[in-house]
């Protein structure tokens, strides 16, 4: 029998020790050079390359390490710029200049990818915008992939127009959508003729944006793909993160788009229902993402075993893939020395692993019945060893209405908050410079060679070391700084039961910057406080309030994997508990101000209309019961940055915080105005100024900003912070830009007659 063929989609891009990280922040310091960088790249690559054919992967991608990002990758090779980076040559020093900004230009934007915690570079097409492109350096990256690898296995991955198209900021009207596409077609014509002439078999094109439910979607593609196809090599359409809803998929499946292959995601949406009612070409072939990348647990061959049996008996030709890139999963899992004992470690995954599951799947499928018994063994065993927690288990059950709601209506406990602070209080994120020092202390530190008590006095230092300079400049509600957090997420996982670290298990969130997701794998318990210590350091060395400063539940589960025995919403609610007695510990510590912070909140909304309501009311559900158990004179903070906020402001309002510190970086109101809209009535901190610039704006432009916002705004319900936490930042920068913020709020409280010196 014929054995069923294997392909990946992609393969993480650091390395196994982030050698891609370090080789781009050297270069960036002007200590390593171009070349020597994209050697760098290149190793990484070919040990990715040499991993999956080790495997035995039959179909492995190339032209596709990207050194930054995959949108801006294309920008870059497309030629798409900017008018302020006009002046620049092509190539990767403007490259990364349209990431990093330049002086006299700011960067652009980043975004959300989909639904995860990997951003991209948004592109941006304004009125001396062209398309110029130049694939030079993608012909040549994949003439490398096909020498290594051979035509036989290598397909070159292309970004599609399409999405290029969805994801563009369109700016001052230069153009519309429908014009843009129309210049991309002859280009891309001319890109996919010279990738089929290297003789490569089959060419993957990823859609991302075709999950999305834009408008006008589909009848781009209509127009697109008949326009661009070359002759030769097959055509895998590529989709991933959840299925493709109806009409896209209608599309999809119609025997005159020229596709061959249709890649699409088994782990999230419903891509079985649609196949189901809807049919599939017996002349095209399925590119299966049964194999989840997007977490770290290994095939359960008694969820997956059934869904391809289904496939089979449809009839329908399919291949084994994993469901998206392993790119957001880390590299390999043996390198875990600490795990080794650990009951979960025998139904983890990381990408090398996921490889040989991807094989073994195939085998599997093609009727070697026993190829998945460990797999099968491996989850008996961890099941019937792992009971949980009875203690979380019985409070979940016992949980009350009034468990959920504060004691008292905002109305009512507001004027009980923070008497004595003035009107329009200056404050920040929760975060200052997590500086080189600081991050060599943690070193020291979990080596063993700087004791519990040495670290924690070092901590300290710097906590006092921010307090002196908050006061010092005049903030209002002050913070500890968070010197001792590596992560905002790692930090709280790493002191509950229930949730696993790696040590190595990095995975890329933008640029050179990378996270270690904690895994979650059983009932979440926090066995004692974890920052109320360093809570009382900061408050003991002032008068003035301090903010607790918690990461939210869905935060934390959104920016980890999950586990998949139990819904997202347990884990959510364990979380929130963990969260609550934390909460209820500060209080007792004599904290009045609380930030619980959920950035993450948006990115974990499905894309489906009718699966958002659902995930909107568990998961506000679960903020409110970590913060309800606040008094009414306790005043509690969120905060959320980088999101779109448009689709779900009904649900931030009922979070019922007494104060949403927002950023808003774009200078206009609209945001503001459609929360007004919505009915927000409780206090908002929306960003005076974007921490991702090393630019500090001068006092008057703060002024204007803060002055603009309280045309929107109520005074008393106003809060004055930057728009996201300064741990990036350096001091000079930050302590200036600060030392602005409050300039610009005392001459505004000064207009307005608040103040009178
Ligand atoms: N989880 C998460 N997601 C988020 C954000 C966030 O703050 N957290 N913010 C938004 C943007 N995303 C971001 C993601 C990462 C970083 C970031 O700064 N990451 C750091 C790693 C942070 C960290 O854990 N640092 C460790 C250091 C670990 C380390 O590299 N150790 C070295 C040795 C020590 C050294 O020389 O630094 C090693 O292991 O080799 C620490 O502080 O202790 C990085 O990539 O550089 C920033 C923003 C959205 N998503
Ligand atoms: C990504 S949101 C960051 C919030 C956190 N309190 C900080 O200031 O860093
Ligand atoms: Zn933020």
């Amino acid at each position: 029998m014929k054995i069923t063929t294997t392909a990946t989609l992609g393969f993480p891009r650091m390395g196994p020790n982030r050698e891609l990280k370090f080789a781009l922040e050297k270069h960036w310091k002007g200590s390593l050079s171009e070349v020597d960088l994209i050697k760098v790249s290149e190793d990484v690559e070919t040990m990715g390359w040499k991993l999956q054919k080790e495997a035995g992967i039959d179909l492995i991608t190339v032209g596709d390490m990207y050194l930054y990002d995959c949108v801006l990758f294309w920008i870059e090779s497309l030629g798409i710029v900017p008018h302020r980076f006009e002046n620049l040559a092509a190539g990767t020093t403007r490259m990364f200049s349209m990431a990093r900004g330049v002086d006299g230009a700011e960067a652009l934007s980043m975004k959300k990818w989909i639904t995860s915690n990997y951003h991209y570079m948004v592109p941006e097409f304004d009125k001396s915008s062209k398309i110029a492109p130049d694939f030079s350096s993608f012909i040549s990256s994949v003439e490398r992939g096909v020498g290594v690898l051979g035509a036989e296995c290598a397909i070159p991955v292309v970004l599609g127009p399409v999405s290029i198209c969805f994801f563009a900021r369109i700016v001052d009207d230069a153009l519309t959508t429908h014009e843009l596409i129309a210049l991309l077609i002859p280009v891309y014509k001319t890109l996919l003729q010279k990738v089929a002439d290297l003789g490569v078999k089959e060419i993957q094109i990823h859609e991302p944006a075709i999950v999305l439910e834009e408008v006008g979607l589909i009848a781009s593609l209509k127009t697109v793909y008949p326009a661009i196809l070359p002759k030769g090599p097959k055509i895998n359409f590529v989709t991933a993160m959840d299925d493709v809803g109806k009409a896209n998929y209608d599309w999809l499946i119609s025997e005159s788009n020229g596709l061959n292959i249709l890649s699409m995601d088994f782990t999230r949406g419903n891509t079985l229902g649609l196949i189901e009612k809807r049919g599939f070409p017996s002349s095209k072939m399925l590119g299966a993402g049964l194999v989840d990348a997007r977490n770290v647990w290994k095939v359960d061959p008694g969820k997956v075993l059934p869904l391809t049996d289904k496939l089979k008996s449809l009839g329908i030709e399919f291949r084994v893939q994993p469901s998206t890139s392993l790119q957001y999963t880390p590299w390999d899992l043996d390198r875990e020395m600490q795990l080794d004992n650990h009951p979960a470690a025998q139904v983890l995954s990381f990408a090398k692993q996921k490889l040989d599951e991807l094989v073994l799947l195939a085998q599997a499928i093609s009727g070697e019945k026993s190829a998945l018994d460990t797999h099968t063994a491996a989850w008996t065993t961890f099941h019937s060893a792992h009971t949980g927690s009875t203690l979380t288990k019985e409070r979940i059950k016992h949980l009350k209405e009034t468990d959920f709601r504060r004691p008292e209506p905002y109305k009512q406990r507001r004027p009980k908050q923070l008497v004595g602070v003035p009107l329009l209080p200056t404050t920040t994120i929760g975060s200052f410079p997590q500086t080189s020092e600081i991050r060599r202390l943690r070193w020291e530190w979990k080596k063993g060679r700087l004791t519990n008590e040495a670290y924690e006095r070092a901590m300290d230092q710097h906590i006092a070391y921010c307090i002196g300079i908050q006061e010092a400049i005049g903030i209002d509600i002050l913070v500890h700084g968070e010197p001792e957090r590596t992560d905002m997420v790692e930090f709280f996982g790493q002191q509950m039961e229930g949730i696993l670290f790696s040590e190595h298990g990095w995975v890329q969130s933008f640029g050179s910057r990378c996270v270690r997701p904690p895994i979650i794998w059983s009932d979440i318990q926090r066995p004692k406080a974890m920052t109320v210590r360093e809570f009382k350091v900061a408050q003991d060395l002032t008068s003035k309030p301090v903010k607790g400063m918690l990461t939210g539940p869905i935060t934390i589960l959104n920016w980890s994997f999950p586990r998949v025995d139990v819904s997202r919403k347990e884990q959510a609610y364990q979380l929130a508990l963990a969260i609550r007695d934390e909460v209820a510990d500060l209080e007792s510590a004599g904290c009045k101000v609380i930030q619980v912070d959920e950035p993450a909140l948006r990115e974990g909304m499905p894309l489906r209309t009718a699966q958002k309501e659902e995930y909107l009311t568990w998961s506000v559900d679960a903020f409110r019961l970590a913060t309800a158990v606040a008094a009414s004179e306790t005043q509690i903070h969120t905060h959320m940055c980088y999101c779109e906020f448009n689709d779900c402001m009904e649900a931030i309002d009922r979070l019922d915080t007494d104060v949403n510190s927002i950023e808003n970086a774009r200078s206009d109101n609209a945001t503001l105005e459609a929360f007004q809209r919505v009915g927000y009535e409780k206090g908002f901190g929306p960003g005076l100024y974007d921490i991702h610039s090393p630019v500090v704006p001068p006092i008057d432009i703060m002024y204007e900003k803060l002055s603009s916002f309280l045309k929107v705004l109520d005074v008393e319900h106003t809060v004055v912070n930057p728009d996201c936490g300064l741990k990036t930042r350096g001091w000079p920068e930050t302590i200036l830009a600060l030392k602005h913020m409050v300039a610009a709020a005392h001459n505004v409280r000064r207009n307005l007659g608040i103040e009178t010196q």
